[in-house]
């Protein structure tokens, strides 16, 4: 503060920290002004964007006696985050939600805000975390890039290590009565010696010691005494949520060679874009599609399942960014009786959520043979049981429409053709063969009838949140990095439509907050 503030007096830092404070609130404010009116207006940038631009601007201020003195970026970065350090702590106690420490006492909540915070309140976080990863751009020399660059890859690999020999699975999590007793300090998490994990877990105590020690560095566990492995609030909370610990798993095992054998995909197959010459194949040595070879090997099918499981509850994933980010045409289609095709719709989550929210809705999942005939022996009986009208019918999208099974023939009534996470595998080619046939069945369902793509719409470098860019960034190479594929932008997706059909149109993008993809109205116009 002194070295900061050093020619002004207190009562001049006082009012130049208000200032600032107030300048950074009114940004954030606007932030979220922009997020509510860019959400209504169906636009996906929901983020600081303002704030990215203004951090390179230095705000000229004034000290008695000499020149204005330029703020440096990083001085107004920390002043924004500080306001929004102070938002937060607000929002949260506010709802009684207590602070967040990384000590590693089990009363620190898992999340900064709680559950029901609202949309605001995220904004801000989110804005937080933007603010904070542009100051460590800045506070970090370029000498120093390579060197963080190898702490984060071990970090990865840490994780990846301690997940797959289950260690935080046996550390506890509470003291048992006598261990409670005896422990001098309760409110920390039980501990033990590295020893002991290690002969739980049959690893070397050595290697355990080394590698816990890199991913503690990153909040996963902790050592609260010399020589003694206790969990952190992180590694507590993803073992309470075992979805977090099965994501983990994923990532860092399941997925991490393929992202890893970018460069020999590249050196072998150079910009031959066929599904079966991708990084995937490079890591697992095969000449099958991804999808044909996860079908051939049942231990990877159970992965991916298990993954797409976990994938689906998550925030950036969760269905309910379906039910509200287009939910007139939902409740529209519910009143007129037209059907819903869910085209690759797997074991029909997505439609029974549907049918779950919107009364009335009746549902057609297509996906391939082998996928319906899984989801008609597991899936069709619970959801015939819970009364939702929701069917299976194999049909591969790369053929026209097939008939309707019987109850749902009536054709003519607006129907909603639906693609989730369908597009985004495939490259244009075969994108606007899937298209052209949908654009002949909205044809034949009448002026009603909408195609309904939810898929990620990334945005130009720089035009949002950092945060959020980096991770439909990640969307986007593991599309191509499994299937040649790739997200696509706003403009890409009106050429990839023009190109399948003239007359199909986007009438709206709308971009939940906190939703990994978008929402994608599509109508068939007379051309
Ligand atoms: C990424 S998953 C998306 C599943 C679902 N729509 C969702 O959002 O969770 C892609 C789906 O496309 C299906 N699929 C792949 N090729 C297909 C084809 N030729 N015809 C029909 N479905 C296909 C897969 O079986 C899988 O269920």
């Amino acid at each position: 503060m002194n070295r900061s503030f050093g020619r002004l007096n207190q009562s001049q830092v006082r009012s130049y920290v208000r200032a600032l404070t107030e300048t950074s609130r009114s940004c954030t404010s606007l932030v979220a002004i922009q997020i509510k009116q860019r959400h209504n207006s169906g636009s996906r940038k929901y983020s600081s964007s303002s704030n990215r631009e203004n951090a390179s601007k230095p705000t000229p201020t004034s000290s008695p006696g000499s020149k204005p003195a330029a703020k440096t970026p990083l001085q107004l970065l920390a002043a924004r985050i500080a306001a929004h350090a102070d938002a937060l702590a607000a929002a949260a106690s506010e709802r009684s939600h207590p602070a967040r420490s990384l000590s590693a006492k089990p009363a620190t909540p898992a999340s900064l805000l709680p559950a029901n915070a609202p949309i605001s309140a995220r904004s801000e976080q989110l804005a937080l975390r933007d603010a904070l990863a542009e100051a460590t751009l800045l506070a970090t020399d370029a000498s120093e890039f390579v060197p963080e660059l190898a702490v984060r890859n071990n970090q990865f690999a840490s994780v990846r290590w301690l997940c797959h020999f289950d260690i935080p699975s046996l550390l506890p999590l509470e003291d048992s009565e006598h261990e409670a007793a005896a422990n001098d300090e309760p409110s920390i998490f039980p501990s033990l010696p590295y020893s002991k994990v290690s002969s739980l877990a049959r690893v070397p105590e050595h290697q355990l010691r080394s590698i816990a020690r890199m991913a503690m560095l990153a909040g996963f566990l902790s050592e609260p005494a010399p020589n003694r492995l206790s969990h952190s609030p992180l590694s507590a909370a993803m073992v309470r949520q075992p979805e977090l610990l099965e994501w983990a798993r994923f990532t860092t095992g399941t997925s991490a060679p393929m992202v890893g054998a970018m460069v020999e995909a590249t050196e072998r197959w150079g910009d031959d874009r066929s599904i079966h010459r991708t990084a995937y194949n490079a890591a697992w040595k095969t000449d099958l599609p991804l999808f044909a070879h996860v079908a051939a090997n049942p231990e990877l099918q159970e992965r991916y399942a298990r993954y797409m499981r976990v994938m689906t509850r998550s925030r950036g994933m969760a269905l309910g960014h379906l039910l509200q980010g287009w939910r007139e045409g939902w409740e529209s289609l519910a009143r007129r009786g037209g059907v819903l095709v869910d085209v690759g719709g797997s074991a029909g989550h997505a439609s029974a959520a549907l049918a779950r929210e919107f009364p009335g809705i009746r549902a057609v999942v297509q996906d391939r043979e082998e996928v319906v005939a899984r989801a008609k022996r597991d899936d069709a009986p619970r959801l015939e049981g819970e009364g939702l009208k929701v069917v299976f019918q194999a049909h591969d999208f790369f053929e026209a429409q097939p008939e309707r099974p019987r109850g749902f023939e009536d054709e003519g009534k607006g129907d909603v053709y639906f693609l989730r996470q369908i597009l985004h595998d495939w490259g244009d080619d075969k994108c606007i063969t899937i298209l052209r046939h949908l654009a002949a069945a909205l044809e034949r369902a009448g002026p009603d009838a909408r195609l309904v793509v939810m898929d990620t719409v990334l945005p130009s470098p720089g035009e949002g949140s950092r945060t959020v860019e980096a991770l439909l960034r990640v969307r986007d190479l593991t599309m191509q990095q499994a299937h040649n594929a790739h997200e696509r932008s706003r403009e890409e997706w009106e050429e990839l439509l023009a190109k399948a059909h003239r007359g199909l149109v986007i009438k709206k993008i709308v971009q939940p907050f906190d939703s990994l993809m978008a929402v994608i109205e599509i109508t068939l116009e007379a051309r």
